[in-house]
């Protein structure tokens, strides 16, 4: 048995496993098989803590319910990084993801602000599948059109809509996801800007489907609205399950998610009763 925690970044949920001691029998479809939310425990995002490369402190291994592997979880980065810095008394730690290094540091108030590292802008970067500006990739669904793309460690775009209350997210999200100019998939946020310093956004994550935050959906949306003229570098994103407060830094590019972080249970996991 494997003891685990449930923990969550404003209802984006996760099941948490510590692996830093000794490797755990994690496979694709044990992982999948727990974040089921019926036959498991249930969450959008199965994350194992792993021994931490130099320069880092943890290295955070996120798996989607449907098994596949992401560069990137906003949320997920505030919350592993608060289980370090409790362990260790401190106030920062650095986070690492197979995307690369991640500073989070301990604000008062429960609040936790997470670098995001920067933005990648370049069509490579996304990836898409072809040479398109990133700014204005030519995706039309339905009622939307017109997407802002970037990277934040993982594949996103933004459809900005006038009534995000009028977008069907959950029957259009997963057709975008999928769509052959995103070669790795795409996590799609449906944003409508409130005002120059507030936007609403719904996420259709990528492996995930619907979810009540997404951390780096709300980095994307931010970056992308303010490509688009539509906000300021500083803005609070809000999403279903609350709101983070973002900054898409002039000096360096670099993306600043100020968020809570939580924890619903612990329990203990008989994971190798799952199939591989
Ligand atoms: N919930 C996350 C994003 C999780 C990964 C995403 N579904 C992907 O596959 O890229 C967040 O808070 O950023």
């Amino acid at each position: 048995m494997i003891p685990f925690r449930k923990m969550h970044g404003l209802g984006n949920d996760f099941v948490v496993l510590d692996g830093r001691a000794a490797a755990l029998p994690v496979t694709p479809a044990r992982a999948a098989a727990v974040a089921d939310r019926h036959f498991g425990i249930g969450c959008d995002q199965f994350i194992v803590m792993e021994p931490p490369p130099a320069g880092s402190d943890v290295f955070m291994r996120i798996l989607n319910p449907d098994g596949s592997e992401a560069g990137a979880c906003g949320n997920a980065t505030r919350c592993i990084a608060s289980l370090v810095a409790e362990e260790r008394g401190a106030d920062r730690v650095v986070v690492r993801t197979i995307a690369g290094e991640l500073p989070v540091e301990r604000l008062p108030g429960g609040l936790w602000r997470a670098d995001m590292g920067p933005a990648r802008l370049g069509w490579r970067d996304v990836p898409l599948a072809r040479e398109v500006d990133t700014l204005h990739v030519p995706l039309a669904l339905g009622p939307v059109s017109d997407a802002a793309a970037c990277s934040m460690g993982n594949p996103h775009a933004t459809f900005f809509v006038d009534d995000l209350d009028a977008s069907d997210v959950a029957t259009i999200g997963p057709k975008l996801e999928h769509d052959p100019v995103f070669p790795d998939r795409a996590n799609i946020g449906f944003a409508q800007v409130l005002a120059p310093d507030h936007i609403r956004v719904v996420i259709w994550e990528r492996g995930a489907g619907m979810t009540l935050a997404c951390g780096s959906g709300a980095c994307a949306t931010i970056v992308n609205a303010v490509r688009r003229g539509l906000t300021a570098r500083r803005a609070t994103v809000s999403m279903p399950g609350g709101d983070l407060t973002m900054e898409w830094r002039e000096a360096d590019g670099h993306v600043l998610m100020t968020g809570p972080v939580a924890t619903a249970f612990s329990g203990m996991l008989d994971l190798e009763s799952y199939a591989a």
